[in-house]
């Protein structure tokens, strides 16, 4: 079995501004499936047999207090959008361990697999910087460095086109549904479901989503 190296880092927004495209869906319960998300996206990384650690970076005492408790390492959050949060949970896991590859994960992938993420890395580990697209070809779900490769992040929006044009590999893989379903819209969740979703999200979406 290969060891357990990578660092994963894990950004959580604050619950307030969390999950906006869901509000209409989710209601009242959309802090919620912020957090439910993002547990079930921690969890899964977590139980990867590759991953060494989970650096989660978030301004949110909720979402910190919850994740921490499952193991992950929590920093602040420098509260000046995604990228400076990813680059805050790379500067850890650097101080943690230098020589190890790091990976930008999102939170919002529910039906994660450790399996799926173990492969996603072994592919990873043979590139400098690389990435995954999410599943619809447009945005990102994880970016990826190795050891001493410099740690350019450039999610938001067509974060795909971003990570191409700056060099960086795109990993095409079969077997990683699971890595490349984030989750932004209902019909997002619905995908996921049909992916299986994680227990603590399957809960929250039992509230509202019906079929
Ligand atoms: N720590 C941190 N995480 C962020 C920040 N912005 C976005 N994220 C995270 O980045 C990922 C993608 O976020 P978005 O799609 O922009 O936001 P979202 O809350 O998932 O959904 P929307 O509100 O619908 O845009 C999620 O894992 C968020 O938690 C930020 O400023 N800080
Ligand atoms: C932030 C991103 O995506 P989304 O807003 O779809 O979660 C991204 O893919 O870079």
């Amino acid at each position: 079995m290969q060891e357990a190296r990578w660092s994963i880092v894990i950004p959580v927004k604050t619950l307030i501004r969390a999950k906006t495209r869901l509000a209409g869906a989710a209601g009242a319960h959309r802090e919620d499936l912020a957090v439910a998300v993002a547990t079930d996206t921690a969890s899964a990384a977590l139980a990867c047999p590759l991953v060494a650690r989970v650096i989660v970076v978030t301004a949110d005492p909720i979402p910190a207090a919850r994740l921490s408790r499952l193991g992950a390492v929590v920093v602040p959050d420098p509260d000046k959008g995604l990228n400076t949060a990813l680059r805050a949970g790379f500067a850890e896991s650097v101080r943690l361990a230098p020589g190890d590859p790091v990976a930008a994960l999102q939170a919002d992938l529910p039906a994660l697999r450790p399996a799926e993420l173990a492969r996603a890395l072994t592919a990873a580990a043979e590139f400098e910087e690389s990435f995954v697209p999410d599943a619809p070809g447009v945005g990102t779900t994880l970016y990826a460095t190795g050891p001493g490769i410099p740690f350019r992040p450039r999610f938001g929006g067509e974060s795909r086109a971003r990570h191409l044009s700056c060099g960086a590999k795109e990993l095409l893989l079969d077997g990683i549904d699971s890595v490349r379903r984030d989750v932004d819209t209902v019909e997002d969740l619905r995908a996921a479901a049909a992916l299986g979703l994680g227990p603590h999200t399957a809960a929250v979406t039992a509230r509202f989503l019906v079929g």
